[in-house]
């Protein structure tokens, strides 16, 4: 593939995931650009990176060959607006949780579009990122890999409405998953440890379990029953968690995000075609 260029539109916690990773593959900060207009947060793109640093759009980015829209929802619709006469040409790729395409089609006047839903694991190479696309993007897929690659893994989906699965199971995941340990490391301090043992027993417990996860042939639920012993001290746990229905509270959990992944795109939605009035 020829050099390409990249503006990350929002210098945020995501974008810094990002671009942190593309700088270790075959990206050069030389074409990667990031808009911002917190000139604290640029001064440390630059530095860091090596990436080049704008405070706004402008006809700079003309010849640029994709934009990456990285800001909060809200902040989309004035986003895009300072710099749609610079991205008709090139390819988009919305970070932004909820937002359709059919809004960013109608916000941008084209339909050059990617939908990613990345998590915060992508920051050190471990994260998971939910891609959908447009047909108009059919011939960028190697492209949109090139930009996440170093990230972690990428999984195609199939309907742009699975991406708010991907939202309730990996884009908000890492906070369960937080969540958890911080439950095993206040059992650990509650048990005798003090707060830096409680917190090396709770993550190797959760970094180890996952590998073993990842690097097995068999399904959690056989590595779960091997730990459980007939009679033994893990059924005994078991049996709590079943009792207070933690598989039908995750499942809950996940509804709960998935739901107002969708509400926040309706709402994004019904926004915009207000102001068409
Ligand atoms: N934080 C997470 O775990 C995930 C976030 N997302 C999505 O990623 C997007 C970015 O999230 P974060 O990086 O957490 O947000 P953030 O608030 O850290 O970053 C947004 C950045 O955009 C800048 N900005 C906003 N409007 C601007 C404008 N008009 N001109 C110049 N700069 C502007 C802000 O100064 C800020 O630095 C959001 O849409 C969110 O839904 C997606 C997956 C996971
Ligand atoms: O909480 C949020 O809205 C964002 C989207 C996925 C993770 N964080």
């Amino acid at each position: 593939m020829n050099r390409k260029t990249i503006v990350f539109y929002g210098g945020g916690n995501m974008a810094s995931a990002i671009i942190s990773k593309m700088v270790t593959s075959d990206w050069s900060g030389e074409d990667i650009h990031v808009i911002d207009r917190n000139t604290e947060k640029l001064e440390r793109f630059s530095k860091q990176f090596g990436v080049q640093v704008h405070d706004k759009p402008g006809s700079w980015m003309a010849q640029i060959d994709s934009v990456v829209l990285a800001v909060k929802p809200q902040q989309l619709p004035d986003a895009i607006a300072s710099a749609k006469e610079w991205m008709d040409e090139a390819l988009i790729i919305s970070i932004a949780a909820g937002v359709r395409i059919e809004d960013l089609r109608a916000m941008l006047g084209q339909n050059r579009i990617c939908r990613a839903m990345p998590n915060t694991p992508m920051k050190i190479g471990k994260g998971v990122c939910g891609l959908y696309a447009t047909a108009e993007a059919d011939e960028d897929h190697l492209f949109i890999v090139k930009v996440f690659a170093a990230c972690g893994d990428l999984i195609w989906c199939d309907k742009e409405e699975m991406l708010e699965g991907v939202t309730a199971v990996s884009g908000s995941g890492p906070a369960y998953v937080f969540r958890f340990i911080e439950a095993l490391e206040n059992a650990g301090i509650r048990y005798g440890f003090n707060e830096v043992q409680a917190r090396r027993l709770a993550i190797a417990t959760v970094l180890g379990s996952a590998e073993l996860a990842r690097q097995s042939d068999e399904p959690p639920a056989e590595l779960r029953a091997k730990v459980t012993s007939k009679g033994g001290t893990t059924y005994e746990a078991l049996k709590v968690m079943q009792e207070r229905g933690f598989m039908e509270m995750m499942q809950d959990a996940m509804d709960a995000c998935r739901r107002r992944s969708a509400e926040l795109g309706e709402a994004f939605h019904e926004n915009l075609e207000s102001k068409k009035d």
